[in-house]
């Protein structure tokens, strides 16, 4: 019998989405009559062991995901459970995404001290994100906030906000609700407040291009409207070179009935500064995930979204 081997990173994160995956897993090969067994294996990456850096100086978020892929192309392991919108735009040579399960919440969330919603919070308060993304829309939104940088993993950022100075901070629900702390969400931005990053809430099930057995399981755990959105949104990534760590948001939303002619997916992306002075935002809807993410793109960079991205690379 095959034992396939499960990589992961050693966050409450990553240990907890893998090991919903694999029960996922163990179900779909048990109602396919596919017989297998898994094991988990925990990686160290370098970008756990240097979280204190800010990430985007020593390489972006691909740095997690290098040394796992690296672990597949050994055959140390047999599949990676990634987060989606922590994979670079290319994939390593011999290496595929064998599945793109069903999404979790897309949206952004802000935790608070004791405030219910965005508006709420006191002028002037301190909020702490490190991503350009969200410090570009919240400073749109509200430009009287202070935003500070805070790392480190969702325990060690809740951590902070908690012992820190911070009003608030502000995750992606899907991580929050996959380790169950949901409760501790004051509010959820909703993708006109706030477009989250590319993939935010999709996990990406990756192995190698040529293990067959591995691929026939992974294609029965794919949802296809994920993937469908997902694709608009990387094309999207793609065009725009987003690769690193950059303020650039996208969101597809896929229509489940089509059948009166609508198109299947509509797709929103922005590019900001991050002091939220500027804020370009378009919207499209098509048939063909990769040509509305280029169309997207397209629409962005006539209103001189590429100036705006090479100024916050320099
Ligand atoms: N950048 C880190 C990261 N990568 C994936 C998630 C969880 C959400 C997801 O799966 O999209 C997070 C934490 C966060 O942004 O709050």
């Amino acid at each position: 019998m095959r034992t396939i081997i499960v990589g992961t990173r050693q966050s409450a994160l990553a240990l907890t989405q893998t090991g919903q995956a694999v029960e996922l897993l163990k179900q779909l090969a048990q109602e396919h009559g596919i017989e297998c067994q898994f094991e988990i294996r925990k990686i160290v990456t370098k970008g756990d062991r240097i979280l204190d850096v800010t990430l985007s100086k020593v390489g972006g978020k691909g740095l997690f995901v290098k040394e796992i892929e690296q672990a597949l192309t050994d055959g140390e392991i047999d599949i990676a459970v990634h987060s989606m919108k922590d994979m670079p735009f290319e994939l390593p040579e011999g290496l595929v995404v064998g599945a793109i399960p069903q999404r979790e919440d897309a949206r952004d969330a802000l935790i608070t001290r004791g405030y219910s919603s965005l508006e709420e919070l006191p002028q002037g308060a301190l909020v702490g994100t490190s991503s350009l993304r969200r410090a570009s829309q919240l400073q749109h939104l509200r430009p009287d906030l202070r935003i500070e940088s805070v790392r480190g993993n969702i325990d060690s950022r809740l951590r902070k906000l908690d012992e820190e100075n911070f009003d608030a901070i502000m995750l992606a629900a899907a991580g929050l609700h996959r380790i169950g702390w949901q409760d501790r969400i004051s509010a959820y931005l909703p993708p006109e407040q706030c477009l989250p990053a590319v993939g935010q809430g999709a996990l990406c099930i990756e192995c190698r291009g040529d293990d067959t057995f591995v691929l026939d399981l992974l294609s029965k755990f794919q949802h296809e409207p994920t993937a469908l959105a997902v694709r608009a949104e990387r094309a999207f990534l793609g065009r725009l070179n987003g690769g690193c760590q950059v303020p650039l948001g996208a969101y597809a939303s896929v229509n489940e009935d089509s059948s009166g002619g609508a198109a299947l997916l509509t797709l929103t992306g922005m590019v900001g500064t991050p002091d939220g002075a500027t804020m370009l935002k378009e919207t499209a809807s098509g048939n063909d995930p990769e040509a509305l993410g280029l169309l997207v793109a397209d629409k962005l960079i006539a209103q001189g979204a590429e100036r705006i991205l090479a100024e916050v690379r320099e």
